[in-house]
């Protein structure tokens, strides 16, 4: 598979808790490929937690910088690349996104639910009915998400390996054809 994917990048999209980092981890591994998350690259460049970032200077400055991050990510080959969840939401970032193949987690909010109800690491879903919350940031990107290139509907109890296998399986069914040959022979 990672010779017919030719080092061609694969880009996680999807909701907080989609299991973007988790699977990401996973498709590396059995692709022979770097792992990277961009929340974790964002947090090692500004020595700060997404709590605080988000606290001290704000969403959009936080944007500003994950879009300067993935920027930088979409220049390297033979990455499988965890985004954040919100990566979807600035138009800018789609032509970066579009340097690889684009896999969208699609995960029922009430799986989000169960496993986020008890983690504090996502400033978007503090001070706030949780449920509610991601049914209404879905409900807000669900037409952006559904711009990626893949659609993998995750069920309740498949694991991250498993997703990970079914990701990969489905590879060839979406693989972007070679550009022409620039010869002018
Ligand atoms: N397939 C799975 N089955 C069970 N639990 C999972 C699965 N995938 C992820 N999880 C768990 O769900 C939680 C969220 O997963 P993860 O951090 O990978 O999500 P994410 O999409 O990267 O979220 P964010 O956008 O906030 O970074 C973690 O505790 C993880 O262990
Ligand atoms: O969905 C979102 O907007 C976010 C998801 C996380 O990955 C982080 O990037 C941050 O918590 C914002
Ligand atoms: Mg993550």
């Amino acid at each position: 598979m990672s010779s017919l994917l030719k080092g061609v990048n694969l880009y996680l999209i999807g909701m907080m808790g989609a299991g973007k980092t988790t699977v990401g981890q996973e498709i590396a591994r059995k692709l022979g490929y770097r792992f990277v998350d961009t929340d974790a690259v964002i947090a090692q460049f500004t020595q700060k937690s997404i709590n605080q970032l988000f606290a001290e200077v704000g969403e959009g400055e936080f944007r500003q910088i994950e879009s300067k991050i993935l920027a930088e990510v979409c220049a390297y080959t033979n990455l499988a690349i965890a985004t954040g969840g919100g990566i979807v939401t600035q138009q800018k970032n789609w032509s970066y996104l579009r340097h690889g193949l684009i896999v969208w987690l699609d995960v029922p909010t009430d799986v989000l639910y169960q496993r986020l109800a008890e983690d504090n690491t996502r400033p978007l879903l503090q001070n706030a009915d949780l449920l509610t919350k991601l049914q209404l940031i879905l409900q807000e990107r669900r037409s952006l998400y559904k711009q990626a290139d893949l659609h993998i509907s995750v069920s309740a109890n498949e694991t991250a390996s498993q997703i990970a296998a079914r990701i990969i399986s489905e590879i060839p069914t979406v693989l972007k054809p070679d550009p022409p040959s620039s010869s002018n022979t």
